[in-house]
């Protein structure tokens, strides 16, 4: 079997272009700019490069971007202070502190003092609850852009059998929801699954949220699945340098699999642009246009 690449660096440019022309309709209509905040804390190296893309991608968007780089000693307290200053912020519509933050920050209590209506990340208990029980809620961006990817390749996941491997509240337990909400049938699995081999060969939808290297095996796979790995490792090569790897084995995912979404490539462009998409969302909202 011929397996497919699912391009996700080319639907998210399609998707920001959207996004940049509503932008673009809102400001000359409404006179309103959507505004995203991006709070960093500490100097994790992969956490800036993120962070950097996303200011970029932003204001090629046509939006406002604030970007807050604290240093990783910063206390919690005054991470709490920025939070308040920017729910009472008008021109800025989201916000996203970019986790993990350092051992001295409790990140639940940071999440749950922005703005629900501002949390474009989607992390906060008011939006994880409305998703859960069917109301409007503003979604996790990495689990919403996997499933406007499966939608966009399969039309229709009504009845289909999916497999979620990790349940963190970033990726795994909201793209469980999601593909819910589809008509799937869906299992989460985790570290303490029995034969998670034998549950993922079930799977004709295989999303991978786990953080390890390659762990799922190509014949782990179903013929035919369509796998959507959502892992961003990062791997050392031989000359020292490293390369981003998925949790999912690409190359024995060949012939296999019928779609698959690669790593980079993926998921995670996909992830900025629902980011975007998110603020643009909550803009609206807040000024009472959707
Ligand atoms: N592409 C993108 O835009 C994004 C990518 N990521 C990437 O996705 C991956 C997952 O991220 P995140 O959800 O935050 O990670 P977490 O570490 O929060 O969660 C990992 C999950 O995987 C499970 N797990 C760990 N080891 C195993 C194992 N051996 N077998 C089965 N399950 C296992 C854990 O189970 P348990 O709960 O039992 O411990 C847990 O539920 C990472 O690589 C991350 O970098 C994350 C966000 C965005
Ligand atoms: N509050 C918060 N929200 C997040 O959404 C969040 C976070 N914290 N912490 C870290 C994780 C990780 N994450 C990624 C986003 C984009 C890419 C991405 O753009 N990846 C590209 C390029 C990667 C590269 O080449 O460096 C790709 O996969 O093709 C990856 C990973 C968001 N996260």
């Amino acid at each position: 079997m011929e397996t497919k690449p699912i391009d996700g660096k080319a639907f998210a440019a399609g998707l920001r272009a959207r996004i940049a022309e509503e932008v673009a309709g809102l400001k000359a209509s409404a006179g309103l700019t959507p505004g995203l905040a991006v709070v960093l804390v500490g100097e994790d190296p992969a956490s800036q490069v993120y962070v950097r893309n996303k200011a970029a991608q932003t204001a090629e968007a046509g939006m406002a971007s604030f970007e807050y780089k604290l240093a990783a000693d910063t206390p919690e307290a005054d991470v709490l202070a920025l939070v308040a200053k920017l729910n009472a912020d008008p021109a800025v519509h989201g916000i996203l502190v970019q986790l993990p933050l350092p051992a001295q920050i409790d990140a639940n209590k940071v999440i749950a003092a922005i703005d629900p209506a501002k949390d474009v990340d989607g992390f906060h208990v008011v939006n994880a609850g409305r998703l859960a029980v069917g109301l409007d809620a503003l979604v996790p961006c990495t689990p919403l852009g996997c499933i406007m990817l499966l939608k966009h390749h399969l039309g229709s996941l009504s009845g289909l059998k999916a497999v979620v491997v990790g349940r963190s509240n970033i990726v795994g337990k909201p793209a469980a929801q999601l593909l819910l909400k589809e008509d799937c049938t869906v299992t989460i699995a985790h570290s303490r699954t029995r034969d998670l081999p034998a549950e993922c060969r079930t799977a004709d939808i295989l999303v991978a949220a786990v953080g390890r290297p390659e762990m799922v095996r190509g014949d782990w796979i179903k013929p035919g699945a369509t796998v959507i790995d959502v892992g961003i490792n990062r791997v050392p090569k031989d000359d020292g340098k490293t390369r981003l790897v998925g949790d999912v084995a690409y190359a024995e995912a060949q012939g296999i699999a019928g779609l698959i979404t690669p790593v980079p490539g993926g998921v995670g462009p996909m992830t900025i642009a629902c980011l975007l998409q998110n603020t643009l969302t909550a803009a609206k909202r807040q000024k009472g246009l959707a």
